[in-house]
């Protein structure tokens, strides 16, 4: 007889989110992104992190003071970063599990990429105009939001 306790698709997919989001060298927010086709197979992975040859060590990590020494001029958002890495994958009616509900920008990305659904965990910025921003264009797309409930399963990896 088959093993019954396997992780379901969302565990998994989130689980692999949240495995790839702990490569982000961000202090303060690590987040990570898998796409996923109709059929569930992954498509693309991403995390928050600088341009590449923009050296992690020479750029800024601070969240405060004047805008140019602020990661934030710089910093690649991990949903941005996982559809830039899927150039060869259409993604249209994919989905995205992201740890972190998109900002605005991102949501311009994934709405033109036609991504049709994005499976959230985290949505600390809620109140923000950005998240504001990015509900009402998700609405007007059609994109289909779901917050992702934790079932409390525990994944434990010797790496
Ligand atoms: O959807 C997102 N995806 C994403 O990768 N990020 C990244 C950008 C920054 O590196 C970090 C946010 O930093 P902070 O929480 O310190 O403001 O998370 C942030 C968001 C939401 O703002
Ligand atoms: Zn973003």
């Amino acid at each position: 007889m088959k093993r019954t306790d396997y992780i379901n698709w969302d565990e998994y997919f989130m689980g692999i989110a949240l495995l790839t989001a702990m490569r982000s060298k961000d202090p303060n927010s690590q987040v990570g992104a898998c796409i996923v086709s109709p059929e569930n197979k992954i498509l693309s992975l991403g995390y928050n992190g600088m341009p590449i040859g923009c050296s992690d060590d020479e750029m800024p990590w601070e969240r405060e003071g004047d805008p140019l020494d602020t990661k934030y001029m710089y910093v690649c958002h991990a949903e941005l970063n996982a559809i830039l890495n899927s150039a060869h994958n259409n993604l249209k009616g994919a989905r995205v599990y992201v740890t972190l509900f998109p900002c605005n920008e991102c949501t311009k990305a994934i709405i033109q990429s036609g991504i049709a659904e994005v499976v959230y965990y985290g949505d600390k910025y809620h109140d923000s105009d950005s998240s504001v921003a990015a509900r009402f264009m998700f609405k007007k797309a059609g994109v289909k939001l779901t917050a992702y409930t934790p079932t409390g399963r525990r994944a434990e990896l010797e790496l």
